[in-house]
């Protein structure tokens, strides 16, 4: 109990509320991304779920908007395997909203079989980095309109096995799925530091994190996972502990000075390490 207690102890303290706030949260149909969400519901923003699935969006907004009674919560197309949906994503997004505050990069998957995005990258670095860096870059000037605002990049402390491999960036030469994962998550961290360093001055402020081990569907691709997950599943975190460190980083104030670094809570209390 007492191991089970430190792995999930970590909580967002922040009570800031975000009334006239606008946020996007990318996979946010379910897991970490679906709580992460629903508690920035909570406090009165206006939250797009950024779904490649539409239906399972919709499900889900009804499910927040009834228990949060915030009925600001909105769904949009994106497939983060598409840039073309990433570009109309965000034509649609920057036509209809003046603002943008807070945006979590946490659509992600994890071991799928060698697979290409509809642009031809490999299906994890293509997702999880490039997915996210397009669209980053697309909502950038809204961003800075916005200011002070924030962005949140969900990386895991699967970066740690991770390596840049240049002359393989495709996984062409070689593929090992979980290793294809652990290189899009140190990307996620490799971005974050290098946007927080491009944005200095501008009053958007940029964090990567690792939620911890959580129970979602992430695990869906890999059957040894799903084993490992259902063995400790006592040290397993819920997708709304999964989400504290997410929520940290886009609510908590003062975080300012802290931009470009990595956080997680794990065994560890809430820290940032650089
Ligand atoms: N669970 C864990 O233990 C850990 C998770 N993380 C990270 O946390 C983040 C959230 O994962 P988690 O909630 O666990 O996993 P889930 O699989 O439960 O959620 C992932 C979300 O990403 C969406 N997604 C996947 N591919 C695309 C795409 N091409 N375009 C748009 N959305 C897409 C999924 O949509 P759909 O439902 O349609 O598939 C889903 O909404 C990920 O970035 C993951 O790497 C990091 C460390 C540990
Ligand atoms: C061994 C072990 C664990 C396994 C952790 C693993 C296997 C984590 C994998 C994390 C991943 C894949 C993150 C995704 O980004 C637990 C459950 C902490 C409990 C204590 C013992």
């Amino acid at each position: 109990p007492q191991i089970r207690k430190m792995l999930s102890s970590g909580v967002c303290t922040s009570t800031v509320q975000l009334p006239g706030k606008v946020v996007v949260v990318t996979g946010a149909n379910t897991g970490i991304g679906k709580e992460t969400a629903k508690e920035l519901a909570q406090r009165g923003a206006r939250v797009y779920l950024a779904c490649r699935d539409v239906q399972k969006g919709e499900f889900v907004a009804k499910e927040i908007q009834t228990m949060t009674g915030n009925q600001q919560v909105l769904v949009r197309k994106l497939d983060l395997s598409d840039t073309k949906s990433i570009r109309a994503f965000a034509k649609g997004f920057l036509a209809e909203e003046k603002h943008l505050h807070i945006l979590i990069n946490n659509a992600g998957v994890m071991m799928c079989p060698y697979s290409k995005t509809a642009d031809g990258f490999e299906m994890h670095i293509g997702v999880n980095h490039l997915g996210h860096f397009l669209l980053t870059h697309l909502l950038l000037e809204k961003l800075k309109e916005s200011a002070p605002s924030r962005i949140v990049n969900v990386s895991s402390l699967a970066h740690l096995l991770g390596r840049i491999h240049f002359h393989n960036l495709q996984g062409e030469k070689f593929y090992n799925a979980g290793l294809a994962y652990c290189h899009s998550k140190l990307a996620n961290i490799l971005f974050t530091q290098e946007l927080a360093r491009r944005l200095k001055g501008s009053g958007v402020t940029t964090y990567s994190v690792h939620p911890g081990t959580v129970q979602s569907e992430l695990i869906r691709h890999s059957s040894f996972m799903r084993w490992m997950w259902w063995l400790f599943s006592f040290f397993i975190k819920t997708p709304q502990q999964g989400a504290q460190t997410s929520l940290h980083c886009a609510l908590t104030e003062g975080l300012e000075i802290l931009s470009g670094n990595h956080f997680r809570i794990e065994i560890l209390p809430m820290d940032s390490l650089s």
